[in-house]
């Protein structure tokens, strides 16, 4: 089964909080919804389940739409586990998951599936505690008989707001295992609101990222956070890498830059050597872009982490033309370039040469000499604010040669 949600504007006590909103949960797919506080995260689920009703445009389950669907016929289609787990009356644990029976058995019948409340509770882990009152549960035991109730739906379309929010990190792990499994088994479409990064790329096959409203981006989770994407959304400082073990996109914060400094910055990289020049042009706030550096170097990684625009050339080769005119024009947009005095792309030929030549040297590797400042990398901040009074703009000319004008 799938779910469609056709730009959709959703109003609230007269104040617009869903805009222009699209997304597409195909069958067998894990959705993650994923923004800040206050984004429309739950107000979108609440969308897609038919509570709430779009001012314009449509939810779809498989072409039919949510809101013109009778509440059992909902139910059938659709089971969501809510943010909130205040459970206010005195059921006990079983009796809370029968709930999710309701849609399945007839009105003066009994259930078609007799054992499906006893699996969901295994399945959420909570059979343990079947006979106890679902309020003396604690927070994340609560969570988990909500979504047992949900599993007990058995609804082709499950949505989750917030499922981990108070888990511990095995249970963090082990519901969103779960989950996974639930939309890879059973062939469902499921969708989740997930506030923790990490977990959101490990487990979704695709991202949809919700600010202010609207969606910033949508596609896989390698794509969706960027540390520019993830700042816009978030207003918060991030690198991104990539986690060893699983290959996924990692989001890590950053501190707020300490400085201000307002320049574009280009480092001529290589062989390991841009990586904690990179880092302090971060710290400082500069607009970075590097390279040529090596694919999946620790010059490449750093950049990505931190989003800086970077020319790559594959591993163990030297920068062709193509990555020439790349960097030389990155060049040409710095207002200053960099060069850890160790860099590999350093004379890998004339045009890098010369445009090694007329930057600013951090280091003293004694080989080499450039026309700007030589300074430690403690001195390279200081060294670009300097600078910043009258830039000079590189040129480099088709011959390859760059120089200062
Ligand atoms: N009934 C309502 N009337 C007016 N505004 C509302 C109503 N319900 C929600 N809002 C507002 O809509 C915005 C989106 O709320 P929503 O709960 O969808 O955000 P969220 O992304 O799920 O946030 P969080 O991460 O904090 O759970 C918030 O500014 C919220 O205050």
């Amino acid at each position: 089964m799938t779910l469609d949600v056709r730009d959709v504007d959703v109003e609230l006590g007269g104040t617009q909080i869903l805009e222009a909103v699209s997304a597409d949960v195909g069958d067998g797919r894990l959705v993650g919804v994923v923004g800040p506080n206050g984004a429309g995260k739950s107000t979108l689920l609440r969308a897609m389940n038919g509570v709430v009703e779009p001012v314009s445009g449509t939810v779809l389950v498989d072409e039919e739409a949510v809101h013109e669907l009778p509440s059992k016929a909902a139910s059938r289609r659709i089971a969501s586990v809510p943010q909130d787990t205040s459970l206010g009356f005195d059921f006990t644990v079983r009796e809370t998951v029968e709930m999710g029976r309701h849609a399945h058995v007839p009105r003066f019948g009994t259930d078609p599936d007799p054992e499906a409340v006893e699996r969901a509770m295994e399945r959420a882990e909570v059979a343990q505690f079947a006979d106890r009152e679902v309020t003396s549960l604690s927070g994340g035991e609560k969570q988990r008989v909500l979504l047992a109730r949900a599993l007990a739906q058995q609804a082709p379309v499950l949505l989750l707001d917030e499922p981990t929010a108070s888990l511990d990190v095995n249970h963090q792990v082990r519901t969103l295992e779960l989950v996974r499994g639930l939309a890879d088994d059973a062939d469902r479409a499921v969708v989740a609101a997930i506030h923790d990064l990490d977990l959101a790329a490990r487990y979704c096959d695709e991202l949809v990222l919700v600010a202010d409203g609207r969606v910033l981006d949508s596609g896989l989770p390698a794509d969706v956070l960027t540390p520019a994407q993830v700042r816009k959304a978030f207003d918060a400082r991030v690198a991104v890498g990539t986690d060893p073990a699983t290959g996924d996109p990692t989001v890590t914060p950053l501190p707020d830059a300490d400085g201000d400094l307002d320049e574009r910055v280009h480092v001529l990289g290589g062989g390991d050597a841009a990586a904690p020049v990179l880092r302090v042009l971060a710290d400082a706030g500069a607009t970075v872009t590097v390279g040529p550096v090596s694919e999946g170097s620790l010059d490449h990684e750093t950049a990505t982490r931190f989003g800086f625009d970077a020319v790559t050339v594959p591993p163990f080769s030297s920068p062709d033309d193509a990555a020439v005119a790349r960097a030389s024009d990155l060049v040409a947009a710095a207002d200053a370039v960099v060069v850890p005095s160790d860099a590999a792309s350093w004379g890998a030929n004339d045009a890098l040469r010369d445009i090694a030549t007329a930057a600013v040297v951090v280091g003293d590797g004694d080989r080499r000499t450039g026309g700007g400042a030589r300074v430690e990398l403690g001195g390279l901040v200081d060294a670009l604010a300097a600078l910043d009074a009258e830039p000079e703009p590189f040129a480099v000319t088709d011959g390859g040669d760059a120089t200062a004008e």
